[in-house]
């Protein structure tokens, strides 16, 4: 029997954040390892004309949730959405609603944060610091509160080369940029932000050190855990392999490569791609619920949940396999064929902008003008182009991140443990993992039939013609070009033509004699 799976049965589990992609699989887990759970509540807003119950229903009926329904059948009278806004003061939650809260919690998971990477300063921190320290509040005052588990990134020091499992001090107290924030006006703010995140490459990996921070200084006397994954990619194995439902980290770039809008990224080949994939996070997510509630260490421990120690894989091995999946099971639709290249060089990264995305995209513009049809490509272009400079800079570093305190989790849990909340990240397979999650992102993300693959490799050959129509005719015609207006490139013609006669002729002479 599964000591993890067990301590969660008869717990009320208070998760933030839990519409998110990580919110998502950990709910699923929890429900499918323990589903005699007494309730999970989730802080939920509505959003995009849907309410709350319309957000959980579609979450629940989700195919993510099929095996759920198999093992917690009554999953629905199990999950409280509570209405919640944590932008606002109190988190804009009823009464009632806090109450029940404050007196009922067991757990929480604190998964919500903004994780834009150009969001203002002041809704960054109003998220990821001032609502952290408005939970870690509210936390103090649950009587049965045994631990809280806190979600950070392993990004939140990336100005540092090694990283350990502590928390770093950041060079502007949290609370005095937020006490600032509340009288300074919108466009000081945004003057002011460069200067305030320093050598931080966004506001997002600043904001989240700054939560931190907070953690450490609002601990007070609770159970508190941070965990910090570094990219967060598809399942690698739960509840099935490859699940995938954002577009954020490198998802929408590999979906860019598959329908051949992006051919070249300015990225280190050898850098490490520090992928881990979202089930291996929410496992230790768990273990580490259930090892502070229990083993109760005497301070916040800092679980780095990163593959780059302990089975790296880099962005070159990472991309060609992209490519090689896509090979065989192509995207529908395609723009051009898949192809892509790795620079880290500035002017070779210049030159394929220039001739491999922003060309093609002008000339297919053209076209549509031409065919009465209103041009879009160059916008999805720069939409494409504007993305990929804001990951560069994860894309063209490695780090490295200690493990220790992940390493002695692991040795402390028993067996069967192991196996179920398994996050050893040394037994993952890059190459087998990474086919999989293409191949998420085509039917989960992109919810493209599988029937329809032939139909796009024909495509694929199609493009595969007119590229080279279209090179042949622009050889032709440059070269018709320069033979019309130098003697030079005429007397070359001339002599490249002679030769390949010469070389025919004395070709066909020696094969006749060998008759
Ligand atoms: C030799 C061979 C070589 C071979 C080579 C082969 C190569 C082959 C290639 C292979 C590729 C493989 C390599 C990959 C490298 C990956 C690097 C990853 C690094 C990740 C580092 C992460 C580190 C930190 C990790 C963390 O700790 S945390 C998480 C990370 N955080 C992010 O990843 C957010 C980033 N993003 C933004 O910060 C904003 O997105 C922004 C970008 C500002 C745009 O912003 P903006 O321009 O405003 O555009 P949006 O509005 O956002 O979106 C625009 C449109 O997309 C829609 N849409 C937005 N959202 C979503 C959503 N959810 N779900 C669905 N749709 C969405 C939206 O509706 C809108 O559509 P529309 O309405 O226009 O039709
Ligand atoms: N994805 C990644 O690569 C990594 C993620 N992380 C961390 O993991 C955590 C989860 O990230 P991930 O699931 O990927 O992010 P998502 O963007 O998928 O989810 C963010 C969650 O926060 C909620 N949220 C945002 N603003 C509010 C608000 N004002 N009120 C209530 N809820 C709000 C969102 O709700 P709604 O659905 O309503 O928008 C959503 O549920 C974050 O803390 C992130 O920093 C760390 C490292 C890497």
């Amino acid at each position: 029997m599964s000591m993890i799976a067990a301590f969660y049965g008869g717990k009320s589990i208070l998760i933030t954040g839990a519409t998110g992609f990580l919110g998502k699989v950990l709910m699923e887990k929890l429900f499918r390892t323990s589903p005699d759970l007494k309730v999970i509540y989730i802080l939920v807003r509505p959003k995009a004309g849907q309410t709350l119950q319309q957000r959980v229903f579609q979450i629940l009926n989700s195919k993510l949730f099929e095996k759920v329904k198999e093992v917690c059948p009554n999953v629905h009278e199990k999950i409280r959405a509570i209405y919640a806004d944590l932008s606002q003061n109190d988190f804009a939650i009823s009464k009632e609603d806090m109450q029940e809260l404050l007196s009922c919690t067991n757990i929480i998971f604190h998964c919500a944060a903004t994780v834009r990477f150009d969001d203002t300063l002041r809704h960054a921190v109003q998220l990821n610091v001032t609502a952290t320290r408005q939970l870690l509040l509210m936390a103090s005052q649950m009587p049965k509160l045994e631990a809280f588990i806190h979600i950070s990134t392993a990004y939140s020091n990336c100005n540092l080369k090694h990283i350990d499992e502590v928390i770093y001090p950041c060079p502007v107290e949290p609370k005095k940029i937020i006490d600032s924030l509340e009288w300074l006006d919108d466009a000081i703010i945004e003057e002011i932000a460069p200067k305030l995140i320093r050598d931080w490459p966004n506001i997002y990996t600043y904001t989240k050190a700054l939560g931190e921070m907070v953690v450490q200084q609002e601990s007070r006397n609770l159970n508190i855990a941070i965990i910090r994954p570094s990219i967060v990619g598809a399942t690698w194995q739960e509840p099935f392999p490859g699940w995938v439902d954002n577009i954020n980290g490198p998802n929408g770039l590999i979906i860019a490569a598959g329908k051949g809008f992006l051919r070249a990224l300015k990225a280190t080949p050898k850098a490490v791609a520090d992928l881990i994939p979202v089930d291996t996070v929410v496992n230790l997510m768990l273990a580490v619920g259930w090892y502070t509630a229990v083993h109760r260490p005497k301070s916040t421990l800092v679980y780095h949940s990163t593959s780059g120690n302990l089975n790296p894989c880099n962005w070159h091995k990472m991309g060609v396999q992209v490519l090689a999946t896509f090979e065989k099971i192509p995207l529908e639709r395609a723009f051009r064929r898949p192809y892509a290249n790795f620079t880290s060089n500035n002017f070779t990264s210049q030159y394929w902008n220039a001739v491999s995305h922003r060309a093609p995209a002008i000339i297919y513009d053209c076209y549509l003008r031409l065919t009465g049809r209103k041009p879009r490509m160059t916008k999805v272009m720069n939409q494409i182009l504007r993305t990929a400079s804001m990951l560069e800079y994860f894309i063209n570093r490695s780090w490295e991140w200690s493990t220790y305190n992940t390493e002695m989790l692991m040795s402390e849990l028993s067996p069967e443990d192991q196996r179920v909340f398994n996050f050893d990240v040394r037994q993952l397979n890059w190459l087998e993992y990474i086919e999989n999650y293409v191949l998420g992102v085509k039917k989960y993300l992109l919810k493209e039939d599988m029937a329809g693959i032939p139909e796009a490799k024909q495509h694929l050959k199609r493009l595969r013609n007119i590229h080279y129509l279209f090179n042949t005719a622009l050889f032709l015609i440059v070269w018709r070009l320069l033979i019309a207006r130098s003697q030079m490139a005429r007397n070359v013609w001339f002599f490249i033509v002679s030769f390949c006669y010469k070389f025919l002729s004395y070709f066909r002479a020696s094969s006749t004699l060998k008759v």
